[in-house]
């Protein structure tokens, strides 16, 4: 089992160099990252974006953008479509996010021509070394799907597992994440999370341990699954929190990142190839952290 985010860089410099296409490079902390990664051995990059912005910022962090393709593209649709159509022709492992909205980002991947649709539901999958938790930490899904119904969050679940497989963490425990941790019909999530423990329980959703409803602390503290007298594999030792809307999600991601201080990297799964996808505002560390994991799912690829 991969515990921290310096064995996610050793075994990606292993399995790398990959290349990575970057929608609308023009980026301090992008830049950094992608400059970090190729230093590295982890990966290199094509820059798609504002050309006059990305020289720029280059001359401010000292990046000679001599050891890198740069394709000159304002438009942030247009950039982010061509940084998407480089991995799907083949001439790029997989695509990051740059200086741009998650929506046209994700709109690009899900491009009916050019895109990266498998058939499946994609979705995001954060990856959080947490103070004290003894354990990488997977939440998921903070970024790409609204309001999941129960077929969407058993797609999401399974989508997590790959990235679980991909931290060798044999037989993952899920905790499916809630207000409270009995079922109550007046709250939609609690009913899926005991649909999603049946499932697990009778075989349909398979690999890992599946426990629900859990209010967050009953998921990540065994002293809290305690008090509450909670005896499950999953409480207190998760491995993938499955949260109940983009909402839940993305307020735990960004709580763990700026409350917490947590290290982290992100990623949408289920695509043809891995998407690097963090927030903006996220620091350089959790944008190499990505792009290694990105590196990790691209080499489970080839
Ligand atoms: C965590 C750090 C980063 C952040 O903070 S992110 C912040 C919040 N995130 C966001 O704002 C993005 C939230 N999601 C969205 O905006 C949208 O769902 C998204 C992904 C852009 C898709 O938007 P639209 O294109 O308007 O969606 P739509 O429902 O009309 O569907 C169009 C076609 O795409 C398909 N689709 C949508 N979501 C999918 C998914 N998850 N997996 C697979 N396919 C998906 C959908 O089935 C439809 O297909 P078709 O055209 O009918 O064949």
């Amino acid at each position: 089992m991969i515990k921290s985010f310096d064995e996610v860089l050793k075994i990606a410099k292993e399995r790398g160099p990959k290349i990575l296409s970057v929608a609308c490079a023009q980026d301090e902390d992008v830049l950094l990252a992608v400059e970090n990664a190729r230093k590295k051995g982890i990966a290199n990059a094509i820059l798609v974006g504002d050309k006059s912005k990305i020289e720029f910022i280059s001359k401010t962090i000292n990046l000679d953008l001599s050891n890198y393709e740069v394709i000159d593209i304002v438009d942030l649709k247009e950039a982010s479509l061509k940084a998407v159509e480089l991995v799907s022709s083949g001439k790029a492992h997989m695509v990051m996010k740059g200086l741009v909205d998650t929506s046209i980002i994700l709109k690009a991947v899900l491009d009916k021509n050019i895109g990266l649709r498998t058939g499946n539901v994609l979705s995001h999958v954060a990856v959080f070394d947490v103070n004290d938790y003894p354990r990488l930490l997977l939440v998921t899904d903070a970024a790409m799907n609204i309001a999941p119904d129960l077929k969407g969050k058993k797609q999401i679940l399974e989508n997590s597992l790959i990235v679980a497989n991909a931290l060798d963490i044999e037989v993952p425990k899920v905790g499916v994440i809630c207000a409270k941790e009995k079922v109550n019909p007046k709250m939609p999530a609690t009913v899926d999370a005991g649909e999603l423990v049946k499932m697990n329980e009778n075989g349909e959703i398979k690999n890992c341990i599946v426990g629900g409803p859990f209010a967050l602390d009953n998921a990540v503290s065994v002293e809290a699954a305690k008090i509450k007298g909670i005896d499950h594999p999953v409480a207190g030792k998760a491995d993938i929190l499955l949260c109940p809307t983009i909402e839940a999600g993305n307020v735990l991601y960004k709580a763990l990142n700026f409350l917490a201080k947590s290290k982290s990297a992100g990623i949408i799964v289920g695509a043809k190839a891995p998407i690097v996808l963090t927030s903006r505002a996220d620091s350089e560390e959790a944008k190499l952290y990505s792009i290694a994991l990105g590196v990790l799912m691209a080499a489970l690829n080839n």
